[in-house]
């Protein structure tokens, strides 16, 4: 069926409204466009968790900082549309700006917790409030039962997982593994900025967490096996933000928690891109 595209909350909510009709429920995928084939994934966990999937595409201003690569953010619509119709998706949502933040705008959603966990945080102070600002309206426009995030940005999916669950909200956050290119890189949008010899050398991303994870996971030693990782990341050219084990629900440093299930996260910059990943151990 022909994708439906709406750009206000208005024409969404009716859309939304006459999917409910003919019967079934509702899956959100939030995205910023530029779309790959980890964006399509969501969709199909989506249509495996709902009747219909509806994507948002939304470049949120409020979530970069002033330096940050707002301007710069690949826009790219009509191949993004093209992806969602073959992947079965029944509503692109595409507000403007002014649609999401009218004058006089004045509400912000921020969290403590994970939000507080000294990883994204720490490198991007403003960023979590703005995600959690526009997902909390997104998910109130949408009226979704479900909404599907990726593991990529593991920290962002714990901060929408516990603002919905302390706001009450009315939907269910599905983590959906990360998609990986054959030499172990997380896809990302970010990874067009990378000139050939960056991305040559982006791989050791995931080298270094999957190394990581295999010492931890035989008994070794985690702060010896993080801080060889952390020099491998430097000797292939990049400047490192942080490369940390945590507990994987509460994102607590592993010295204060009771034990569980670790998740090692790494942030880097590599000439004027930077990227994340993390894999659980
Ligand atoms: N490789 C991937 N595998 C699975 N999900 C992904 C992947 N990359 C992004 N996502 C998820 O897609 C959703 C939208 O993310 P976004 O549009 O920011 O894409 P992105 O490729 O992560 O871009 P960026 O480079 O800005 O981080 C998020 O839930 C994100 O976690
Ligand atoms: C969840 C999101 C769409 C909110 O703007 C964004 O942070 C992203 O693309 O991961
Ligand atoms: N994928 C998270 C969106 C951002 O980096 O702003």
């Amino acid at each position: 069926m022909a994708i439906t595209i709406v750009r206000t909350v208005a024409a969404l909510r009716s859309a939304v409204a006459a999917l409910r009709r003919g019967g079934g429920t509702i899956g959100l995928v939030p995205t910023m466009g530029a779309l790959h084939d980890g964006h399509i994934a969501l969709v199909e966990r989506g249509r495996r968790e709902a009747d219909h999937v509806a994507a948002s595409i939304f470049v949120n201003p409020t979530q970069f900082a002033v330096g940050e690569d707002l301007a710069l953010y690949p826009r790219t619509e009509a191949a993004d549309l093209a992806r969602l119709e073959a992947a079965g998706t029944a509503l692109a949502f595409i507000p403007a700006p002014e649609e999401m933040y009218p004058a006089g705008f004045a509400t912000t959603v921020s969290l403590a917790g994970p939000a507080a966990a000294g990883l994204e945080d720490r490198f991007r102070p403003t960023h979590f409030a703005g995600v959690a600002t526009v997902v909390a309206k997104l998910f109130v426009q949408s009226q979704a039962d479900i909404a599907v995030f990726g593991e990529k940005d593991y920290q962002q999916l714990m901060v929408v997982t516990r603002m919905a669950r302390d706001l009450d909200l009315p939907i269910r956050v599905v983590g959906a593994p990360t998609v990986r290119e054959a030499d172990g890189l997380a896809m990302s949008s970010r990874n067009r900025y990378l000139a050939p010899d960056e991305r040559a050398a982006a791989p050791v991303l995931h080298r270094v967490l999957a190394a990581c994870a295999r010492t931890i996971r035989g008994g070794g030693h985690a702060g010896a096996a993080l801080a060889e990782g952390r020099e491998a990341i430097e000797r292939a050219g990049f400047a490192l933000d942080y490369l940390e084990a945590r507990q994987a629900e509460s994102l607590a440093p592993l010295a204060d928690g009771t034990g569980g299930p670790i998740r090692l996260l790494v942030a880097a910059r590599i000439g004027k891109t930077r990227l994340i990943d993390n894999l659980g151990v």
